[in-house]
């Protein structure tokens, strides 16, 4: 096992989005020491981009999703961001990888499904769910992309009215964070291998202080931890953390069971 450090800040357009590459690198230390495992850092461009096409930063992050694509490591890997869309490249490969019956699991307080189009903000992050379903930019889509309802929202609940329209065609799924559902929906959906994503924003803010996007009602640690265990009866591929910006080693420490549960579901 690995850590892949992909210290990512373009898809985010957030007050603390230039915190994002140090919270990854903090993060991915911290990560190493509890899994016992050894930190690759992606080799990204620092700089940012014009605003093209509806999407910030665009030709930077394309950029980095080649440079992404060429450091990818086999084997079980954890991914940690960066901003969310540091999960693109690991999980649009692992479809390619693993066929129809893949599937992924997203934690996050946000369902990023915007395309440029619907997108509030420009921002990436908010698009990379989206993206793996073969929608919006095609620079960006996957392909092949996630087949229809083999994504499962966890925990999500900011939600734009374009995204809402997604879930209500059945494309993708939403649970609320409750181990015994969040399973039952993976069966329902035929999902034989999984991706997990979490987005450190699932969790309330009053949990977790370094999180680059905070949302109120959010998930406790032990909540995301029993969901997360919930899913050690299926096969999971890879898993992402994304979206710290805290470079505080007290902060992270809150962090260490969720770490240790992806670790155990990797091995
Ligand atoms: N993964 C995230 N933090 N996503 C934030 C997305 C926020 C909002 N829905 C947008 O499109 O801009």
């Amino acid at each position: 096992m690995l850590i892949q450090a992909v210290p990512q800040w373009q898809g985010a357009r957030t007050p603390r989005a230039g915190d994002l590459p140090a919270g990854c690198r903090a993060l991915s230390a911290f990560a190493a020491e509890v899994l016992d495992v050894p930190v690759r850092e992606v080799p990204l461009a620092a700089g940012g981009a014009p605003v093209a096409d509806g999407i910030a930063n665009r030709e930077a992050l394309l950029d980095n999703k080649k440079r992404h694509a060429e450091a990818l490591a086999d084997g079980p890997v954890l991914t940690v961001g960066g901003d969310c869309a540091a999960d693109l490249v690991p999980v649009a490969a692992a479809r390619a990888r693993h066929g129809e019956r893949f599937g992924v699991l997203w934690f996050d307080a946000h369902a990023d499904l915007n395309t440029p189009a619907s997108s509030p903000s420009g921002a990436f992050h908010g698009m990379v769910l989206r993206s793996l379903l073969g929608d919006g930019d095609p620079a960006f889509a996957a392909a092949p992309a996630l087949e229809p309802g083999r994504a499962v929202l966890v925990g999500a609940r900011a939600l734009d009215p374009a995204e809402r329209d997604e879930i209500e065609a059945g494309r993708v799924r939403l649970v609320p964070g409750e181990p015994s559902r969040i399973v039952a929906e993976v069966r329902d959906a035929g999902i034989e291998r999984l991706y997990v994503h979490v987005d450190l924003d699932v969790l309330d803010p009053s949990e977790f202080a370094g999180m680059d996007y905070p949302e109120p009602n959010g998930m406790s640690v032990t909540q995301l931890v029993d969901g997360l265990r919930a899913l050690a009866e299926f096969e999971v591929v890879g898993a992402g953390v994304t979206e710290c910006v805290s470079g505080k080693r007290e902060e992270l420490a809150i962090l260490a069971p969720v770490l240790h549960t992806i670790g155990e579901l990797l091995r």
